[in-house]
């Protein structure tokens, strides 16, 4: 089912203190797609899940399913499977009751019901757990009974919020994969809130980038990541420096720093280098790189594969990724690959 949201307002609070949740917020999820709502804390992601769920109203603007108004209808009658962020298991039921409770309210019998919270069970590798009590599983097993019961009955799509984020790294990979599988095997339309790019640009087709309770991008994960539209979305996808400076003549220029800023107004700019596509070697080496001045060393790290040096640039601090550390006050050339490197008017 395709999901569209259109020009969606909403404010919350009472008097003086209401505030602008979500502002004229559009996008559309294709039938069988798997989209991400990306922002920060606080950007209105799970505002928006809600609204789309049908347990929030909105004040102004439309949510659509395969381009039908579904405003006045209620949330259990919107057909949608939901994984909230704290799982929210019944506590007074077993496993298997939870998994087979959306087919208890669309009338299912007892025996049809526990034959599929079995088989889902097993689909999300939980098999034999259906007796079991909800307090006995851990964090990664209540999250796996909660996806179950989320497509128990059959959703025309299903919304994740923050689905993996109480868990450690190795079963949030699981669960990722899980969720993909799931996903292609039933054509599933997904729509995912997070706050992790890097979980976005692996699962999604299409992400929805939130800040502030506006839409800043929509576009798929190479387009964010190759094209970001904001310094926030640039900054996003893992480690790199932010310098603030001034663009002159299609050049970001900060003290002995000049970076490319094609298509950039003259004017305060904020340049955002990725880490990795940033070197320090002398002039002519580093492939796909250009110079980018110098800069004069500050301290470094080690990290591990290398040093990580932190430059000092006009009091702020480039950090570059060497293979030793150079001394502490040494001017040392630089050296940027431009796909790596985006300026932004501030
Ligand atoms: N009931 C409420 N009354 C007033 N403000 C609210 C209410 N619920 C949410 N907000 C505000 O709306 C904004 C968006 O909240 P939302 O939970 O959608 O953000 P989010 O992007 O999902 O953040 P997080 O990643 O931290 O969950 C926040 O500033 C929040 O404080």
């Amino acid at each position: 089912m395709e999901l569209t949201v259109r020009h969606i307002d909403l404010s919350m609070g009472e008097g003086k203190r209401a505030r602008t949740v979500l502002s004229d917020v559009s996008f559309s999820v294709p039938d069988g797609a798997f989209c991400s709502l990306l922002g920060e804390s606080g950007a209105g992601k799970s505002t928006i899940l809600k609204v789309i769920a049908g347990i929030l109203l909105q004040d102004g603007g439309s949510v659509l399913f395969d381009g039908a108004p579904v405003d006045g209808l209620p949330a259990h009658r919107r057909g949608l499977g939901f994984v909230f962020q704290d799982v929210r298991l019944f506590p007074h039921m077993t496993v298997e009751e939870n998994v087979a409770y959306p087919l208890r309210m669309a009338g299912a019998g007892k025996r049809e019901r526990l034959a599929r919270a079995g088989e889902l069970l097993e689909r999300v590798q939980l098999p034999g757990f259906g007796p079991r009590r909800v307090q006995t599983l851990s964090g990664g097993q209540a999250q796996r009974v909660a996806l179950a019961r989320a497509i128990a009955a059959a959703p025309a799509a299903l919304l994740l919020d923050e689905p993996f984020s109480g868990l450690d790294e190795s079963l949030r990979d699981d669960m990722r994969s899980l969720l993909l599988r799931l996903h292609r095997e039933d054509g599933l339309t997904v729509l995912m809130v997070t706050h992790d790019a890097n979980e976005a640009i692996m699962m999604s087709d299409r992400i929805v980038a939130l800040d502030g309770g506006h839409i800043s991008q929509i576009g798929t994960p190479e387009e964010l990541y190759r094209r970001p539209a904001t310094a926030k979305i640039a900054a996003c996808f893992g480690d790199c420096s932010v310098l603030k400076g001034c663009v002159e003549s299609e050049r970001f220029i900060l003290d002995g720093i000049v970076l490319p800023a094609l298509g950039i107004g003259d004017g305060p700019a904020v340049a955002v280098v990725r880490q990795g596509d940033c070197l320090l070697s002398p002039v002519g080496e580093g492939h796909g790189t250009v110079p980018a001045g110098e800069a004069v060393v500050r301290c470094g790290v080690y990290a591990g594969a290398g040093y990580l040096t932190r430059l000092d640039v006009a009091g702020q601090t480039l950090t570059v990724p060497t293979a030793s550390l150079p001394d502490p006050g040494e001017i040392v050339p630089v050296r940027i690959d431009g796909k790596g490197c985006f300026v932004f008017s501030a």
